[in-house]
């Protein structure tokens, strides 16, 4: 679509010449000899570009500025004027115009500021929108008290260059909470480069982490760049770093220790400016016992520390993440938004979660696609999401067939307490949190109701 210009100015020749210049230029030009007139056709022209006059007969050039800014501040008005009007002109740069030219003007340099203009704002609108995808696709969904603690978290830790650590199970969400910390730091317009360390394979990771010169191995035909030069001036992120070798950790170390990178092959190095963020679905203090990971490293990387908790430890997540993913999987596939019945969603809320988030999300795709009615009930649930329901049935079950209301809740105690123990692992420590009782009070229980 042509950019539309609309011309303000009282001396016709000006208005000629220009309209003739700019529609040969490709843009749709229209000119108007007066602020009023400008006024009149503003809203149904609805200019990109206005080129205003500063002196004219009416209302002046100014105030015409003025007025047009109250209705779209975001108009680019490019200033005109005489000698004697410069200084106005400068000032209206204040009230908002974009630029101004000084008459008499050659054609390019008119031609050179309007193209700025058109280039200063495209750019503004593809940040704003990159802005939007972002907010919209990372946004971090959660109420839960361990989502809100691990936002406040990324807050503080974000505008420092502290490395990060982040251990959680798979699809907890690790990456996503990177990204946040990476964009909410003064890094943020600096690339954001992740490395899924399990995913290469041994005798690749350092080409893929260091680069390479041409000819360093069998395969090496070319020079190419490694991820640590990638994300200079950004964060790297490196995922499931457990998976590194010892022989990759000790250089991973030397780079935090001098920001110099070598790349294989190569005989001399280069500085980088990269924040590691890294992550981890093993417990690296363990692997450190082991002798598996290097404890100077783990000590390096492990500046700021972020555990997350898997969503079962967090059921309070999972309804607004059912709703969040509801939600935006309907508007991909353009359909009505569609919702679950209170059963469904408690239902949903028992299950154990063992690919966390990620694992609720593909379910919810799922939903969206194969459930046929717009209200998703247990029915439409997968069998392995109703098994908790059966289980609980079971609960239930067993303090019906009870004499006594002592047995009855004995009974109902028993199994809700194996129950809980089965969720978290066999950990109490855990499970006494989850039922909101002391762990000493539980561990009497268990011996009593004689659990493992
Ligand atoms: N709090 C959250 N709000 C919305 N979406 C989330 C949240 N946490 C995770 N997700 C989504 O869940 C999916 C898995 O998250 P992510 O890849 O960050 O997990 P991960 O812990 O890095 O997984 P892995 O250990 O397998 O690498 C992604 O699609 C992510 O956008």
């Amino acid at each position: 679509m042509k950019s539309k210009i609309l011309i303000v100015d009282d001396e016709s020749s000006i208005c000629d010449v220009l309209s003739d210049i700019l529609n040969d230029e490709g843009y749709e030009a229209r000119a108007v000899s007066s602020g009023e007139e400008a006024l009149e056709v503003f809203n149904s022209f609805r200019p990109d570009v206005i080129l205003l006059d500063v002196w004219l007969g009416g209302i002046d050039g100014i105030t015409t500025l003025q007025k047009i800014k109250e209705q779209d501040s975001l108009v680019g008005v490019i200033m005109m004027s005489g000698h004697g009007t410069i200084h106005t002109a400068v000032k209206a740069t204040r009230e908002g115009a974009y630029d101004f030219i000084e008459k008499p003007f050659a054609m390019d340099k008119v031609l050179i500021v309007i193209n700025n203009y058109l280039e200063w704002r495209q750019t503004k609108q593809e940040n704003q929108s990159l802005k939007e995808t972002f907010t919209h696709r990372y946004r971090m969904i959660g109420k839960s008290s361990a989502s809100r603690k691990l936002g406040e978290l990324i807050d503080r830790a974000a505008p420092s260059n502290g490395r990060v650590l982040i251990e959680g199970e798979n699809g907890t969400g690790k990456e996503l909470i990177a990204r946040n910390i990476h964009f909410a730091s003064r890094r943020s317009t600096g690339p954001f480069i992740a490395v899924n360390c399990a995913a290469i394979p041994e005798e690749l990771i350092e080409s893929e982490l260091f680069g390479h010169e041409k000819g360093a191995f069998t395969g090496a035909a070319q020079k190419r760049q490694g991820k640590f030069a990638l994300a200079s001036g950004g964060t790297l992120f490196l995922d499931e770093i457990a998976d590194m070798s010892l022989a990759t950790q000790a250089k991973v170390l030397r780079i935090t220790e001098d920001q110099l990178v070598t790349p294989v092959g190569a005989t001399s190095s280069f500085a980088v400016d990269v924040r590691i963020i890294s992550a981890s679905n093993k417990n690296l203090a363990e692997l450190v016992q082991q002798g598996t990971f290097r404890e100077d490293l783990y000590y390096r990387l492990n500046v700021i520390p972020v555990y997350v908790p898997p969503l079962r430890e967090r059921s309070s997540d999972i309804p607004v993440l059912l709703q969040h993913f509801l939600k935006s999987f309907c508007a991909d596939e353009g359909m009505p938004v569609k919702s679950f019945t209170q059963e469904a969603e408690e239902q949903l809320m028992l299950h154990h979660w063992p690919g966390n988030i990620r694992e609720l999300k593909n379910l919810v795709e799922r939903l969206v696609i194969m459930a046929p009615g717009d209200i998703i009930d247990v029915e439409d649930l997968p069998g392995e999401y109703r098994r908790v329901g059966e289980a609980s049935g079971d609960i239930a079950g067993s303090h019906v067939i009870a004499d006594s209301l002592r047995q009855a809740r004995e009974a109902f105690e028993r199994s809700f307490i194996e129950a809980k123990l089965d969720r978290c692992g066999g950990n109490v420590t855990k499970a006494a949190e989850l039922m909101g009782i002391d762990r000493v009070h539980l561990h009497k229980k268990i011996k009593h109701y004689g659990l493992k």
